[in-house]
């Protein structure tokens, strides 16, 4: 219950963040009158919003495995409510573009934050970070109703901001009322044993999902800039039908996002997923690239939305994540610093080949789609174990050398244990001392569906414990007599 209300915050935080991202550019002409500047220089000011995140996802990243993540929500929190509140009032464009530069740290705040929260909460709370996405979409969507509404009725712009910071006060209460997963510590046996044969690959899948970073979110940049510009003067659409071509790939990533979720809950391998997901936006891009055909292209945009923008990014990073699970959050700020180059990126160098022609600059998005293609591949490759019955029990046998060796040692504290109390006079059952190891067990296991079977395995350890201590106190106590 606990879980599910602190989900419920981080999610209206997302969308909250889904209006962050687009409110600079729904004022654009309200702005650029109250700054008395040209669209130019508000378009100059929302690049402050990408130089934000380039400077703080890494930094950021790294700092919330030391600090928690907490912090960290609280921190994107309280950056998002200044730049509402302070785009809302300011009339001098170095402040706004410092108030931009404070959006983009909010988002590597929030985001170093949350992604790793949920991985943290266990189970298949991975997949609620898929659904992450359908809050920001959910901003993003209603937003631009929110201001046109406010312009035909001739309501003070700032007004919306004022709204956005006025949820995230309220969200913040109701935040930190709640407790936060413990930060995941992964013992010293676990990393040594369970991810040897991984070990040797593991550069190269760090390759692959750092350069799927890179290329998830590239496409999906591409395809929303240029896609509309192709379908009328390449393919000679009609601006109606070109306008579909965003619409229906906005409806393909919000159908894909429900899906997907669905999919990882259903326990549907992260892997799989990705490879399927890739395969069908290079294909459906193909479609989308060369079909004359307006009904195939259509339905060709849907497939893109649903497979490139369906929270697939968002898969790869729980992948990503789960390969270093001690340092979560320095891997989600690799992950997206990637995503961030590409947001850089790709307006300048499609904006390049677009001087050759537009065809070019939108065809550009299939090679980023073999790319990524070629990425995930890597990865998947890198990551899978060969699981043959005898490899995985040999396995096992080497986990179980070290668990015996490690038993043989408790036990000999136990009898030191029971020597003492024994001494002392006091009884071999310790209840609270027995609550403590079991909450200590529930703390440090790194995999909350694991947790009730390990407590499960410490109590037989500990009935045994007892059975051994009240033998050692029989076996003295026999001993005595006998020497009497
Ligand atoms: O800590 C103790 O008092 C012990 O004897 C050890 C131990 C254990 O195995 O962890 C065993 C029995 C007690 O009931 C509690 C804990």
């Amino acid at each position: 219950m606990r879980q599910h209300q602190l989900s419920i915050s981080l999610y209206l935080n997302y969308f909250i963040h889904g209006i962050g991202l687009i409110i600079l550019t729904q004022n654009m002409q309200a702005l650029g009158q109250h700054w008395q500047t040209p669209l130019a220089t508000v378009s100059y000011v929302i690049s402050g919003i990408g130089i934000g995140r380039l400077l703080a996802y890494f930094i950021l990243g790294n700092l919330s495995d030391r600090f928690g993540r907490k912090v960290f929500v609280n921190l994107g929190m309280a950056c998002y409510f200044t730049f509402f509140v302070g785009m809302a009032l300011v009339t001098n464009i170095q402040l706004a573009y410092g108030l931009a530069i404070l959006a983009g740290i909010a988002n590597s705040a929030l985001d170093a934050g949350t992604y790793t929260t949920f991985i943290e909460m266990g189970g298949r709370q991975g997949s609620a970070n898929v659904l992450l996405k359908a809050f920001m979409s959910a901003g993003e969507f209603l937003l631009p109703l929110l201001v046109a509404n406010f312009e035909a009725q001739r309501i003070w712009y700032g007004w919306s901001f004022i709204l956005a910071a006025a949820i995230l006060v309220v969200n913040s209460i109701l935040l930190n009322r709640q407790q936060f997963p413990l930060k995941n510590q992964v013992s010293q046996a676990g990393t040594g044993v369970s991810q040897q044969p991984l070990k040797n690959r593991r550069w190269l899948a760090t390759v692959g999902l750092a350069g799927y970073g890179y290329t998830s979110m590239a496409l999906m940049i591409l395809y929303t800039q240029w896609v509309s510009l192709f379908a009328t003067t390449t393919l000679h659409f009609s601006s109606v039908l070109a306008h579909w071509l965003l619409s229906l790939y906005s409806i393909g990533s919000i159908t894909g996002v429900i899906v997907i979720f669905w999919l990882l809950r259903r326990g549907v391998a992260e892997t799989k997923l990705l490879l399927a997901m890739n395969g069908g936006s290079l294909l459906a891009l193909a479609v989308i690239c060369y079909s004359p055909a307006a009904g195939l292209s259509m339905l060709a945009a849907f497939g893109f939305g649903f497979t490139a923008a369906g929270g697939v990014m968002q898969v790869g990073l729980n992948l990503f994540i789960k390969g270093y699970p001690h340092m979560k959050g320095r891997i989600t700020g690799i992950y997206f610093t990637f995503g961030s180059i590409a947001s850089f990126t790709i307006p300048l160098v499609t904006g390049w080949l677009s001087k050759q022609n537009i065809a070019t600059a939108m065809r550009f998005d299939l090679v980023i789609a073999v790319s990524g293609l070629a990425f995930v591949g890597l990865a998947v490759w890198a990551l899978h174990v060969p699981t043959t019955l005898s490899q995985e029990r040999q396995r096992i046998n080497h986990i179980d050398q070290q668990i015996v060796r490690l038993l043989n040692q408790r036990f000999e504290t136990v009898t030191a244990i029971g020597e003492l109390k024994q001494q002392q006079q006091l009884p071999v059952l310790d209840q609270q001392r027995e609550q403590r190891v079991l909450q200590q067990v529930a703390v440090k296991s790194t995999q909350t569906a694991h947790t009730p079977y390990l407590q499960a395995i410490y109590q037989a350890i500990m009935h045994n414990s007892r059975a051994y201590q009240t033998d050692l106190h029989t076996n003295l106590h026999k001993e005595d007599i006998d020497h009497d």
